[in-house]
Parts: C-alpha cells; sequence; structure tokens
C-alpha cells in the first residue's frame, strides 16, 4: 500500500471508531476486508490511528474537524508531513484538499485540547501532578517505550542484549529497574525472538518491574489480580513461590503457558479455589483502575473513562483490599498497585484503607511518572503494627 492508502485506511477506521465500534475492533474489520494489506501495511496503519487516538482533541482543532478525514488531517499538520503528497486520489489514497479544508483548522490554545485529556478529569490531573501537569500530559501523548524484562533466573542482561543484538533488534538499559530493556530498533521482531521463544525475556512495562523490585523478599506470594500474569511471572522470576489468582479466570489463561517458557511454577487459582485460611508473606492487589498511567498504550480509555465509572473503580479498589488483607500472614506484606497517577486510586485509597483498619500502617508508598522510560505506576505497602 503507498502512504496514502494508509492514511485512507486509518480515516475508514476512525470513522467505525466514531461509530462506536472499539478501536481493535475496527482495526481486526478492517485488516479482514481488507487481504492485500501486508504485515507492515497493518503495523503502520495501527500506529496512524493509535497515535490519531492519542491526540484526539488537538488534531480536531487542527483538523478543524471532528471526522476521520479532518482528524487524519490535523495528524499530518501536527507532525508538519507534506499532506499534498499523501492526499492526491492517486491509487487509493484520499482526494486533494478542498480550498474549505486548508482554510479550515487551528493551533490547539484551550488546554484540554493542548494536553488531550477529557475535560471534566482536568482539575484532578492537575491536581495529582502539580506542576508537572503539562509536561506529563504532554509526554502522554507520545508513544509508549517498549520494554524487556530479563529473566535473571536464566540469563543476564548483557546475554540478552548480544542475543537480540544477532536478530537486529538493539536495546539499551532502562533505568527504572535492573532488569528492563527498552527496545531501540525493530520491536516487532522481539516475539519471533530465540531469546523469547527460550524464555529469557517478557514484554514488561519498565516501572510495572519496579513496583515488583520494590516488594520486599518474602517466600510465598498471592497475586491476587493476577490477570495474564505480568507481575505473577516478575515475582516468580524473583523467587517467589506464586500463586495467580482473579475475579476473572479466563484472564489467567495464558499464565501456565507464560511460566513454562520462563522456567517458573506459578499455581493459577480460581475465586473458589482459594482458601479463606491460605495466608502469605506478600499479597499483590494489582487493582482494575483507570489506567491513566498507561494511557499512551490503550488511548480510547481516556475518553472512555467518566466521573462515575471513576467512583466506581474507587469502591472496587477499596473493596479489593478488605478482602485480601484477610491472606497476609501477621509479618507480611499487603501490596497494592495501580497504573494510574490519578491521586482518588491512589494515596486516597491508601488514606481510606487505613481509616477503616487500624492495626495497619503504610511501610512504603511511591509514585512512578509516566515518562519517555516506563508508564505511570503507584504502589503502596500495607503491613501490620
Ligand atoms: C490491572 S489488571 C491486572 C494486571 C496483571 N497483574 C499484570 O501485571 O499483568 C487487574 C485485574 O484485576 C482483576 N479484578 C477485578 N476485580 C477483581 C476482584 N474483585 N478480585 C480479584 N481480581 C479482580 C481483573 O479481572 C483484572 O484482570
Amino acid at each position: 500500500m503507498t502512504p496514502g492508502a494508509r492514511v485512507a485506511a486509518s480515516i475508514e477506521i476512525i470513522d467505525d471508531i466514531l461509530a462506536g465500534q472499539a478501536a481493535e475492533q475496527a482495526l481486526t474489520r478492517w485488516a479482514r476486508n481488507s487481504r492485500f494489506a501486508g504485515s507492515k501495511d497493518r503495523a503502520a496503519i495501527r500506529d496512524l490511528v493509535f497515535a490519531a487516538l492519542r491526540t484526539w482533541r488537538s488534531d480536531a482543532v487542527l483538523g478543524g474537524g471532528e471526522d476521520g478525514r479532518a482528524r487524519m488531517i490535523g495528524r499530518l499538520r501536527a507532525d508538519d508531513a507534506d499532506i499534498d503528497a499523501l492526499f492526491d486520489d492517486a491509487g487509493h489514497a484520499p482526494a486533494p484538499l478542498t480550498d474549505e479544508e486548508r482554510q479550515a483548522g487551528a493551533t490547539p490554545t484551550e488546554i484540554g485540547d493542548r494536553w488531550n485529556l477529557p475535560e471534566w478529569l482536568l482539575p484532578q490531573w492537575q491536581a495529582a501532578l502539580g506542576d508537572d501537569a503539562e509536561a506529563i500530559a504532554l509526554i502522554a501523548q507520545d508513544r509508549a517505550p517498549i520494554t524487556l524484562r530479563v529473566n535473571t533466573r536464566v540469563c543476564s542482561v548483557a546475554d540478552v542484549q548480544s542475543a537480540l543484538e544477532s536478530e537486529q533488534v538493539l536495546t539499551e538499559a532502562n533505568s527504572l529497574s535492573p532488569t528492563a530493556l527498552t527496545v531501540l530498533s525493530n520491536p516487532r521482531r522481539v516475539r519471533q525472538s530465540q531469546a523469547y521463544i527460550d524464555g529469557w525475556i517478557e514484554m514488561q512495562d519498565a516501572a510495572s518491574q519496579a513496583v515488583v523490585d520494590a516488594i520486599p523478599d518474602g517466600t510465598r506470594a498471592l497475586d491476587y489480580c493476577a490477570g495474564g500474569g505480568g507481575k505473577a511471572l516478575a515475582l516468580a522470576a524473583r523467587g517467589f513461590t506464586v500463586w495467580a489468582h482473579d475475579i476473572a479466570p479466563g484472564r489467567m489463561a495464558d499464565i501456565p503457558d507464560r511460566a513454562e517458557r520462563a522456567g517458573v511454577q506459578i499455581r493459577v487459582v480460581a475465586p473458589d479455589q482459594l482458601p479463606a485460611k491460605e495466608k502469605f508473606d506478600v499479597v499483590l492487589c494489582d487493582a482494575p483502575c483507570s489506567g491513566s498511567g498507561a494511557w499512551r498504550r490503550s488511548p480510547e480509555g481516556k475518553w472512555a473513562l467518566t466521573q462515575q465509572r471513576l467512583d466506581e473503580l474507587n469502591g472496587i479498589q477499596d473493596e479489593i483490599l478488605d478482602t485480601a488483607m484477610g491472606h497476609v500472614t501477621p509479618e507480611g506484606t499487603l501490596v497494592y498497585v495501580t497504573c494510574s497517577v490519578l491521586t482518588c486510586e491512589n494515596e486516597d485509597r491508601i488514606d481510606a484503607f487505613l481509616a477503616r483498619h487500624a492495626g495497619w500502617t503504610c511501610s512504603f508508598r511511591k509514585r512512578w511518572t509516566i515518562s519517555a522510560e516506563g508508564d505511570g505506576f503507584f504502589t503502596a505497602h500495607l503491613t501490620r503494627g
């Protein structure tokens, strides 16, 4: 496909999203109906659509309209691209810009447009991030870094770097975690690499790794909200005997294969298989959240979030902590984690927990801000006494 045809495809997909389809669904539907598109075309179109979702508000202002075509014009203007070369009607490229389109569009000036955040969320974003609010909102419009976790049980960081380099995947150390490597070239080759096949690496955000690094040593760990098992695997790599649990057991379906590849054992338990009396040195609650620290990866999330949903999430976060605390040994640690930067999901939840449960204290809390190296995360360690 020509670059112009890729832009035309992105316009069609954005219009489907505006009509109510989820981005993944719209991309899959387009790919099914467009067998002529190769993997590079699909990847380029996906990148364009996700970039448009990250800068949804500013692109509409720059492009002078709300539909897919105007947004893509806005996106390309933001990138200083040669729009006339792409909108030239050749092959499957979009039709040339009309005089009206050339005159439409303006530089975004409203805060919400420049920061690409929903208007209702701005006060909370500013309250949580203070003087850094603008800088972090702007970083959150970039692509997220692609980061690996080295399975240091089976190899060293240097082993991984040279193995990947021999397959043209260059990496560099990531300062957020000693096990983290940022991928600098050919990220799409990582999953086919021998290092990946042999269980030397996993894809995992660097701040997500740092959250696990911060957990005190222990023997037995329960990952209470295990999902796909990213943190359960990192705990197992640290030497913990890990139990993985999730309210939706189907989400844990890949854990056995991932664990086998990494050479670790993880016991996967559905909610009705977790005995109430079972105790652990560490109970990790990687709670469902707005995902505001990871909106670069799932930009649709920021436009779907509402105050009502945030309130619901706060209730779920409290409930999870209150239930999971029963599984912590007397000297153990209840670890709370979100990939959010919002105070109502982080510090406020910990303060509310401490107010509800006399005898518990917070021994550690830390927020990782959204950066070029990793996503935004928060963690707090709760202990008795
Ligand atoms: C942020 S995701 C976990 C991501 C995972 N820990 C990782 O690192 O890959 C949150 C998970 O919490 C689960 N969850 C939601 N409510 C829950 C509850 N009440 N009890 C346990 N798990 C819950 C969801 O099904 C979801 O898989």
